[in-house]
């Protein structure tokens, strides 16, 4: 991984071309699937600079906010009762990435969950065509040439739609698309950026944020019902930090050590995208003593970087929050033990944006409930099995019981 993503980090930054990209993701006009180049730096540095700093993170402090705290009501309503958290994480977060990404939620609107569904399911098909160009027929046979046109022209009508209404109305310049509006409008940027570029971008924050940030909820939740001495002291720290509050805010979890040990350590053994995003090399490079030719397509597998013995020890396998308390392994890129956002000019842009739902999100569970596994928990329930496609989340819902911790 250090050798691709940092020494010849230049030469491994592009990725390759798929039918199921291509069709998708607007022929590589996104971030994430264009190829490495001029038009990709343009595009990350609007990313990077002016949707998802540091300052931008903090501005949605309101909505991350709002919507935990609706979700606890949710859990609130079915005290006691059993609770398929998958579920209610699943659409938290997609609430909050709508109302940042596209200034209202869709989550409701039963034909966005059915267009997200397919598009998620079809970015996770394998095209035979791609590695065996004579059988490309094959897909269309089996009809995922069809499937993926019309998904594709039913997402651009829906990002269309949502664009004009922007253009139409007086938006306050406050979610991504406004941004991006007057972004284009005053060519602050050095360089244009058009109609398909605003769509393409909105696109990638949905497919590359919702999945692999509900996910990492999940495990989370998952790996501290399994282990019950490591939720009773998240709890006790989420409580002493909040004693006498009604919530966690955003300022209380800076001060959260045994929670971010716990992100972290779900972070390592969960990794929500464990293939990453494929590379592909540009050039011929010599790795070691491999000659690699340009046009080389490498996948990193940052899940078994994470459970790397000679690294984490006899016990990379277990989940050890307390590991990471005296540890300055960090997964921002920096070392290539943890690497769940990548590393190098591909990195994902969004690490404090998805970090702080995250944590904002145990935290909340953690202080507003006591949890437990139902009592009929089948091995389905207690399992750490995992389900196919690139974000790799539970193979099957996780049901948790909920009473008032008050
Ligand atoms: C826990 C949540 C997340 C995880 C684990 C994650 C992980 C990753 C990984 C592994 C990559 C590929 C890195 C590489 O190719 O070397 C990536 C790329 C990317 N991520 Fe994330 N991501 C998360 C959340 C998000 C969110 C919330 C957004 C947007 C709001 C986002 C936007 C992107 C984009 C645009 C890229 C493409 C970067 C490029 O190709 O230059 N990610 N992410």
């Amino acid at each position: 991984a250090r050798d691709v993503l940092k020494t010849h980090d230049r030469v491994f930054a592009s990725r390759p071309r798929t039918k199921i990209f291509e069709k998708l993701l607007y022929d590589g006009r996104d971030v994430a699937s264009a190829p490495y180049g001029e038009y990709w730096r343009q595009m990350k540095s609007v990313c990077v600079l002016h949707l998802l700093s540091n300052k931008m993170v903090r501005s949605f402090r309101d909505v991350r906010e709002e919507e935990i705290i609706l979700m606890m009501e949710k859990i609130q309503k079915s005290s006691s009762l059993r609770v398929n958290l998958s579920k209610l994480l699943a659409s938290l977060t997609n609430d909050v990435i709508c109302r940042i990404a596209l200034g209202r939620k869709y989550g409701g609107e039963a034909d966005f969950k059915e267009l997200m569904e397919r598009f998620t399911r079809l970015l996770g098909v394998v095209s035979v065509g791609t590695y065996v160009p004579w059988l490309a027929w094959i897909d269309w046979i089996r009809g995922l040439d069809g499937q993926l046109e019309k998904t594709a022209n039913d997402l651009d009508e829906f990002f269309e739609r949502v664009v004009q209404d922007h253009v139409d109305g007086d938006g306050d310049g406050t979610d991504f698309v406004d941004v991006l509006l007057t972004v284009q409008r005053e060519k602050s940027v050095g360089f244009e950026i058009d109609r398909l570029s605003i769509k393409a971008i909105i696109l990638d924050v949905f497919v590359a944020g919702t999945d692999t940030t509900y996910t990492l909820m999940e495990w989370a939740m998952t790996e501290l019902l399994r282990h019950p001495e490591c939720l009773k002291t998240l709890q006790e720290e989420v409580r002493m930090i909040c004693k006498d509050k009604s919530s966690v805010s955003e300022d209380d979890i800076q001060h959260m050590k045994y929670l971010k040990a716990v992100i972290k350590e779900t972070f390592r053994l969960h990794p929500p995208l464990p293939l990453m995003v494929s590379h592909e090399s540009t050039h011929d490079v010599t790795l070691r003593d491999y000659h690699i030719p340009a046009g080389t397509q490498v996948m990193i597998n940052a899940w078994a970087v994470g459970r790397e013995a000679a690294t984490w020890g006899p016990e990379a396998d277990e989940f050890r929050p307390e590991r990471h308390l005296d540890s300055s392994i960090d997964f921002r890129g920096q070392d290539f033990e943890l690497i769940p956002f990548g590393a190098g000019r591909r990195i994902c842009p969004a690490i404090s944006f998805a970090v702080v739902l995250n944590e904002m999100v145990l935290a909340n569970l953690m202080h507003g409930f006591d949890w437990r596994l139902p009592v009929e928990a089948t091995n389905d329930q207690t399992s750490v099995a995992e389900s196919t496609g690139i974000a790799i989340h539970r193979m099957f819902p996780l049901y948790a019981i909920a009473s008032s911790s008050t």
